[in-house]
């Protein structure tokens, strides 16, 4: 089996905090990720976490302030990275929203960026990885994420029709194909057939979704300086599901708040307990 290592563990809210280094076959390079494991045996339900651009595998772990809920809820909280890390491409350390630290989830096709396939490593190698070491129950799991990672929460989910049982997400980029990180990425991993841009644009794939029924819950501070800059565009996916009547959308204008881990922290828990309510049954 691939190699599997614990590089720490701490004791949280009667659970434990455990991060993970492995080798990615799916990446080609080391990936690390942070999990809560809560108190109470398993099977678990398990509810996967993307970070936004410059994360890692620390940020929601330690600034989301949800292991508290957490443990409460006996949910499992897998938080990955955010991109390979250390291939060795040419400026891949040179921009803060692309390359290293910006994976936007998606399987590149440039030849350049062939390896950034983070969307086949959160759905297909991640799960697997998260059933085989841990006590888990596979069919209950979901999706969150903020910003780039609330694009990955919306784009792993409604490319994978019955994979997660509920969607939620912080200020997501929503409509990348319009906005100006989604552009310069898409650019870059996908090249310039924005025909194929849509494959991985949250507003484009509601649009278009076929598969069960499924909840998507958003949070969108109306002092987020992204949102002013319109890089975030939640008009865009709540015209989409209005469209859609398989996907039910409840967007949540939160009145002061920004950007920051402060407007994750403040409603995380409602978050938690919209998943734990999807994942009960
Ligand atoms: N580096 C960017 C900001 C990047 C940023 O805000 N990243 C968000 C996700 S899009 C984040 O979670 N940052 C890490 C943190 O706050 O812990 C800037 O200087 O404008």
């Amino acid at each position: 089996m691939a190699e599997f290592t614990e590089l720490s563990r701490s004791k949280s809210h009667g659970g434990s905090v455990v991060k993970y280094r492995h080798n990615s076959d799916v990446l080609g390079c080391a990936m690390q990720f942070s999990a809560f494991l809560p108190p109470a045996p398993g099977p678990r339900p398990v509810l996967f976490w993307l970070s936004g651009l410059t994360c890692t595998e620390d940020n929601f772990i330690q600034k989301a302030g949800a292991l508290k809920k957490a443990a409460e809820l006996g949910l499992l909280l897998v938080c990955p990275d955010t991109s390979p890390r250390g291939l060795g491409i040419e400026g891949e350390d040179e921009s803060w929203d692309f390359g290293t630290g910006a994976g936007f989830y998606l399987d590149a096709t440039a030849e350049k960026w062939k390896r950034y396939r983070m969307f086949s490593y959160i759905t297909k190698e991640l799960p697997e990885l998260v059933r085989t070491h841990f006590p888990v129950d596979p069919a209950r799991a979901s999706i969150s994420g903020h910003s780039m990672g609330g694009l990955g929460s919306l784009v792993c989910a409604l490319r994978n029709p019955g994979m997660f049982r509920s969607i939620s997400a912080f200020a997501p980029i929503s409509n990348p194909i319009q906005c100006p990180w989604g552009v310069k990425a898409f650019t870059g991993y996908l090249g310039d057939n924005k025909a194929a841009w849509k494959d991985w644009d949250p507003s484009e794939l509601a649009a278009k979704y076929e598969g069960p029924p499924i909840s998507i819950l958003v949070d969108q501070g109306s002092e987020d300086s992204f949102l002013h800059q319109k890089q975030l565009l939640p008009e865009a996916l709540e015209t989409a599901v209005a469209g859609n009547d398989r996907l039910n959308l409840q967007l949540r204008i939160q009145d002061g708040y920004d950007h920051s881990y402060f407007f994750i922290q403040t409603f995380i828990d409602g978050h938690l307990e919209f998943h734990a309510r999807a994942l009960s049954t």
